[in-house]
């Protein structure tokens, strides 16, 4: 799958992907291009042909897939920076087995695209192109060159909206109400 166009998938698409027929796991990633680190995203990885193969057995991934939440929660107030945590992804019980560069290297051939809406706690410094702090062997998704973080226009435009608001409340009550 490497270098070809990944998908983006939405946290409840992956629920419906958990049977031995069609297995589908998440574990968080580093994203680089060209050795420049980009973003953390949750990736999602097809590993129904592997179930058989894999040295860990194939429960251990059927019960780490369909267990995927999102949930929003807003960081800081005025700039209402939204923050989308996960949970039920299999990146910890990946990361507990201490799985071997070459398991690590095996898994951008099951690798289908990553979760949109995701938006890590380190946002701000994984979406620098400039950090190049990313550890060799952090697993790439080629290919991927859409801007990392969704919210940057909300951002911007909400703080603005109230300040609006606030100036249109001051007019009226100085001016207008006034006037009656
Ligand atoms: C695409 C995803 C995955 C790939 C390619 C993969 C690959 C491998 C490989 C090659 C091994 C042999 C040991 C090694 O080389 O490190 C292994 C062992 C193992 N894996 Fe995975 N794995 C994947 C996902 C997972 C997940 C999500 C879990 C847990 C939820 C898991 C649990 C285990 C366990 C328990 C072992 C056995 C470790 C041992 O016997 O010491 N694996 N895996």
């Amino acid at each position: 799958m490497a270098g070809e166009a990944k998908k983006l998938f939405a946290a409840s698409e992956v629920a419906n992907h958990a049977s031995r027929k069609d297995c589908w796991v998440v574990i968080g990633g580093k994203v680089s291009e060209k050795e420049i680190f980009l973003a953390e995203l949750l990736l999602v990885y097809d590993v129904t042909k592997f179930l058989e193969d894999h040295p860990g057995g194939e429960d251990v991934l059927l019960h780490a897939s369909g267990n995927l939440r999102l949930t929003l929660t807003a960081t800081s107030i005025p700039f209402l920076l939204l923050h989308a945590s996960a949970s039920g992804d299999a990146t910890e019980a990946f990361e507990e087995v201490g799985h071997s560069t070459s398991a690590i290297s095996m898994m951008d051939s099951y690798l289908i695209g990553s979760i949109k809406d995701y938006v890590p706690p380190s946002a701000s410094k994984a979406t620098d192109p400039w950090s190049v702090d990313a550890p060799p062997n952090s697993r790439t998704m080629q290919g991927n060159k859409s801007p990392p973080n969704p919210n940057t226009f909300l951002d911007f435009l909400l703080p603005l909206f109230v300040l609006g608001l606030a100036f249109a409340a001051w007019y009226y009550l100085t001016f207008v109400s006034k006037n009656h």
